[in-house]
C-alpha cells in the first residue's frame, strides 16, 4: 500500500513555508559568497555521472527540510512497495516493475506469488537471438535478401523511448537503417515507405495494447504496402514482428506469434523501452549494448533503493522540483542537453513526466489544492540559446533548468566540444550571477558610450540572475551511462508522485480525446452536415467536409 499523506499537512512543509521566506530574499550569488563548500556539499557523483545541484536556491536547512518531507511522506516505504511488486498502480490494479526488466542481478521479483524474472529472461533471450539473426543477415526476407531497414510502428511510449535511445546512441549504430512511424497522419508512413524496399524491410509493430488507433492504422497500411509490392500473406512472417502484451490481437492482425515479443501489464507504456519495446534499440546497437543500457538503469535502481536521501540523485532531483513547483510556484522545468545525440531526451521526458504526474486528484480520490507535475520542455543546447533562452534569462517566469553534457564527445572535432561545453558552463554561471546595472554601466563606459547612451540602454542589459540550474556532467554518453541517466529521471518522477500523493502510473487523461475521436470518425465518412456538437465543433467539422 502506498501512503496517502497530504504533504501540505506535514511538519516539514510548514517549516519549509517559513524557510522559503528566508531563502527567497537571498540570491544564489550571496549563497555562494557565504559558503565556499557549496559545490562539495551540493553535488553527487554516481559512477560516471556527476550531478552538481549547488546552483539551486537552497541552503543546508532547505535540504534537511526537503529530506524530512520525503521521510514524512514515507518515500522509503513507497520505493520498497514498488520494488517488491506491490500493485501500486492502484487504479489499474497493477504492479509497476520496469525495474524488473533491467534487474541484471536476477534476484527474484514476485507478482502474485510468481517470480517474473524467468519470463523477463526468456524474452531477452528471444530478443538476442532475433536481433543477432537480423544484424548478421542470417534472417532473410521473402526474396532471400538480408534485412537492411527496420520500421518501428508505435506511438507514445512505444515510440518515444526507442527513438530517443537510438538517436542518443547513434555512435554505436550498426548498418541497419532505423525508421520510426508514429503519427496517424498518412504523411508519416507514406514518406517513410518511400525510403524502403519491401524485400529488405522489417516492420516492428510496437503496441502494448495492440489496439491503439494510430499504430493499428499505420500497421495495416504498412501491411497493404508490403503485399502490394508482390509479397504474399505467407511472406508477412518474414517481415513483421509484434512487440505487445496482447497475443490474441497480434494473431488476429496476422503476425505469427513466433514473431511476437511479449511483455506484461506491469510495464507502463512510458517505461517500456526496457522491455520488448526496446527491440528496435537492440537491432540498432546490438544486443550487448542493449544489455549495457539495462545494466546502467539497474545500477541507478540500486542507488535509488539504497543510497541515503542526501546522497540519492533521483530523490534530490525530485525534492528540488517540489521546492520550485510548490514554493516558488514555478510552472515548468526545462531540460537542456548539450549533446546533439540527446536531441529527443526532453521530448521523451515530456511523456515520462507529464503523463505520469499530470494529475489533479490525489490517492484518496480527492481534488488536490496544490500544484502537481510541471510542464517539461527543452531542446538541445546551443540551439536553445539562440531561440528561447532570452526568456529564461530575462523573462518574468522562474524556469528551473537541467543542463546535461558529456565530458567526452563521440565526435571530437577540432574545438567543437570545448566550444559546446564552454556554452554549458557559461549559461549556468550567467543564469546564476546575472549582470548588475553597475556592471552594465562599466561595460558600456569601456565601450566608449556616452552617459546619455548609457542611461538609455543600461536597463535592458541588466540580468537579474538567481535562476536555478542542475548540471549533469557525464563522462561519456554510453549505453550504460544513458541507461543510468534515464532511470534517474524516472525515479525523480516517482519521488515527486509519492510526495504529491498522486498515482503516477495511470494515464486516464488521454482517454477522453480518444473516446470522442472514436465518435467523430464515423461522422466524417459522408458529407452530411453535422449538428450533434457545440457550434464550434460543428462549424469546424462542416467546414472540413466542405473543403476536403
Ligand atoms: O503501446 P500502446 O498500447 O499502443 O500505447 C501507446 C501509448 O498510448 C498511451 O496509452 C496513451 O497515449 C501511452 O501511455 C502509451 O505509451
Amino acid at each position: 500500500m502506498l501512503p496517502t499523506t497530504d504533504f501540505t499537512t506535514t511538519q516539514a512543509y510548514k517549516y519549509l513555508t517559513d524557510h522559503y521566506i528566508d531563502i527567497v530574499s537571498k540570491s544564489l550569488k550571496e549563497l555562494f559568497d557565504t559558503d565556499d563548500q557549496r559545490f562539495n556539499k551540493f553535488s553527487i557523483q554516481f559512477e560516471d555521472i556527476l550531478l552538481d545541484y549547488s546552483k539551486n536556491r537552497i541552503d543546508d536547512e532547505t535540504l534537511a527540510l526537503l529530506i524530512q518531507l520525503a521521510k514524512e511522506c514515507s518515500l522509503k516505504e513507497a520505493i520498497e512497495a514498488m520494488y517488491s511488486g506491490e500493485k501500486i498502480n492502484v487504479t489499474e490494479g497493477r504492479p509497476v516493475l520496469h525495474i524488473a526488466l533491467r534487474n541484471r542481478s536476477n534476484t527474484p521479483i514476485y507478482v502474485d506469488g510468481k517470480d517474473v524474472m524467468p519470463d523477463v529472461n526468456r524474452v531477452l533471450d528471444q530478443m538476442k537471438a532475433f536481433s543477432e539473426a537480423i544484424i548478421s543477415g542470417e534472417w532473410k526476407g521473402y526474396t532471400g535478401k538480408a534485412i537492411t531497414d527496420v520500421v518501428n510502428i508505435g506511438i507514445g511510449g512505444s515510440d518515444l523511448g526507442p527513438v530517443m535511445v537510438t538517436e542518443a546512441l547513434k555512435a554505436y549504430k550498426n548498418h541497419l537503417n532505423l525508421h520510426f512511424v508514429s503519427n496517424v497522419d498518412g504523411t508519416h508512413i507514406v514518406e517513410t515507405l518511400k525510403a524502403v524496399n519491401p524485400e529488405t524491410t522489417l516492420f516492428l509493430v510496437a503496441s502494448k495494447t495492440f489496439t491503439t488507433q494510430e499504430t493499428m492504422g499505420n500497421a495495416h497500411s504498412a501491411r497493404d504496402w508490403f503485399l502490394a509490392g508482390g509479397a504474399t500473406e505467407a511472406d508477412v512472417a518474414k517481415h513483421f514482428a509484434a512487440l505487445s502484451t496482447n497475443a490474441a490481437a497480434v494473431e488476429k492482425f496476422g503476425i505469427d506469434t513466433k514473431n511476437m515479443f511479449e511483455f506484461w501489464d506491469w510495464v507502463g507504456g512510458r517505461y517500456s523501452l526496457w522491455s520488448a519495446i526496446g527491440l528496435s534499440i537492440a537491432l540498432s546497437i546490438g544486443f550487448e549494448n542493449f544489455t549495457d543500457l539495462l545494466a546502467g538503469a539497474h545500477a541507478t535502481d540500486n542507488h535509488f533503493k539504497t543510497a541515503d536521501f542526501d546522497q540519492n540523485i533521483p530523490v534530490i532531483m525530485g525534492l528540488l522540483g517540489i521546492w520550485y513547483n510548490n514554493f516558488f510556484e514555478a510552472e515548468t522545468n526545462v531540460i537542456l542537453p548539450y549533446d546533439q545525440y540527446l536531441h529527443r531526451f526532453s521530448a521523451y521526458f515530456q511523456q515520462g513526466d507529464m503523463e505520469s504526474n499530470g494529475k489533479h486528484v490525489d490517492r484518496n480520490g480527492k481534488e488536490v489544492d496544490y500544484s502537481t507535475g510541471p510542464i517539461i520542455w527543452g531542446e538541445p543546447g546551443t540551439n536553445g540559446q539562440h531561440a528561447f533562452y532570452q526568456l529564461i534569462h530575462q523573462g518574468t517566469k522562474l524556469i528551473p533548468a537541467d543542463f546535461i553534457a558529456p565530458a567526452q564527445s563521440h565526435n571530437p572535432l577540432g574545438e567543437h566540444h570545448n566550444m559546446l561545453l564552454s556554452n554549458f558552463f557559461a549559461q549556468t554561471e550567467a543564469l546564476m550571477n546575472g549582470k548588475t546595472e553597475e556592471e552594465v554601466i562599466e561595460e558600456l563606459k569601456a565601450a566608449g558610450k556616452s552617459d546619455e547612451e548609457i542611461a538609455k540602454i543600461a536597463p535592458f542589459k541588466v540580468f537579474e540572475g538567481n535562476r536555478p540550474t542542475n548540471s549533469f556532467l557525464l563522462k561519456k554518453i554510453t549505453p550504460y551511462t544513458l541507461g543510468a541517466l534515464i532511470a534517474m529521471y524516472e525515479h525523480k518522477i516517482f519521488t515527486q508522485g509519492i510526495i504529491w500523493n498522486i498515482y503516477s502510473f495511470d494515464q486516464w487523461g488521454v482517454e477522453l480525446g480518444k473516446q470522442l475521436a472514436g465518435k467523430i470518425l464515423p461522422e466524417l465518412k459522408d458529407d452530411a452536415e453535422v449538428s450533434s456538437h457545440d457550434s464550434s465543433t460543428n462549424g469546424l467539422i462542416n467546414q472540413y467536409k466542405a473543403w476536403r
